[in-house]
């Protein structure tokens, strides 16, 4: 499953080249939804979409509140993309696959990730509902080895040993954190380390304990492998969890999670993390220009 073959540079563009003949929007700005968040991209002025099952060498999404469809499209001024569902370690896909449309996403000329999740929080002070930007990650399948840079360097991309430590542009933290206070929601709003974990089970008490000690604050099953992609190939990275639950970490707690009441948490936040993101593209600074806008 967790093959060492990487997607190779070429297969990469032969996608990139595929999507660029189908459209011609040339996105500067790249998000990808988390769970229950795919409706981001139906704020996309222009839009020309494309379900993954369309689109040569993309993998598919199996999982519930991933629609599975990358939308092309306008939002204040700035061409966009926007994975309407991620793919996730756990769904069997090898962390090459799973991180391959971000790659795809360098070759269209993109400058900014903006990555999305739903995660659950460790840390006392953040509730369901709550928004973390994400200012550092612990990548746990990277510590092990189960890291989408494993195996050859593919030097067209970046180094073999890429510094990880500013990897969330400080920056575009401060931007978004001035917009929420403009928006009139910085009291759901802070900084954290989000943790990304194999699942697709939720946390033992015993790992949730774990997690809490290690000073994480909110954990998931994603996000980090395309992120270190993102940083290896030298885009910009800003990243949001939305809070959709509190892990369980005492025997005495009755309460469970579930995938269900993620995604119900995550809906009823899901415009507010869209307005966010949305303002957050308009004011943020681009240095590629923009090819076409117009055009579909
Ligand atoms: O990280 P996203 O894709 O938002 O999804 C999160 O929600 C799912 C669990 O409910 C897991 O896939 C977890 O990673
Ligand atoms: N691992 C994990 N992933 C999540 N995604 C949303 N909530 C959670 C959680 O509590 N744990």
């Amino acid at each position: 499953m967790h093959s060492k073959k990487q997607i190779s540079h070429d297969e990469c563009q032969e996608t990139a080249d595929w999507l660029m003949s189908q459209t011609k929007h040339r996105p500067q700005v790249a998000i990808i939804c988390g769970s229950g968040l795919g409706m981001l991209a139906d704020t996309l002025k222009c839009q020309v979409s494309f379900a993954y099952s369309d689109i040569p060498g993309f993998p598919q999404s199996t999982v519930q509140g991933h629609a599975g469809r990358l939308v092309f499209g306008e939002l204040k001024e700035k061409t966009c993309v926007c994975m309407q569902g991620r793919f996730h370690m756990y769904e069997g896909h090898s962390l090459s696959k799973t991180t391959f449309p971000v790659r795809v996403f360098k070759l269209l000329g993109v400058e900014t990730l903006i990555v999305t999740n739903a995660a659950g929080s460790l840390a006392d002070d953040l509730q369901p509902g709550d928004i973390m930007i994400i200012k550092d990650h612990v990548n746990f399948p990277g510590l092990v080895g189960l890291n989408p840079l494993s195996g050859p360097n593919n030097d067209e991309f970046g180094p073999r040993f890429p510094a990880m430590s500013g990897c969330y542009d400080k920056g575009l933290r401060c931007l978004a954190m001035e917009i929420a206070k403009q928006q009139g929601i910085a009291s759901l709003m802070q900084e954290g380390v989000y943790a990304m974990v194999g699942g697709p089970n939720f946390e033992t008490i015993a790992e949730a304990k774990l997690l809490y000690r290690l000073g994480v604050d909110a954990v998931g099953m994603s996000t980090a492998p395309e992120v270190v992609v993102a940083a290896h190939c030298g885009l910009r990275v800003f990243g949001l969890s939305l809070i959709t639950n509190k892990v369980v970490k005492s025997y005495e707690d009755s309460d469970s999670v579930s995938h269900e009441g993620v995604l119900s948490a995550s809906q009823l936040r899901s415009h507010t993390v869209q307005q966010l993101v949305i303002d957050l593209i308009g004011r943020m600074e681009i240095n590629n220009s923009k090819t076409t806008n117009n055009a579909v």
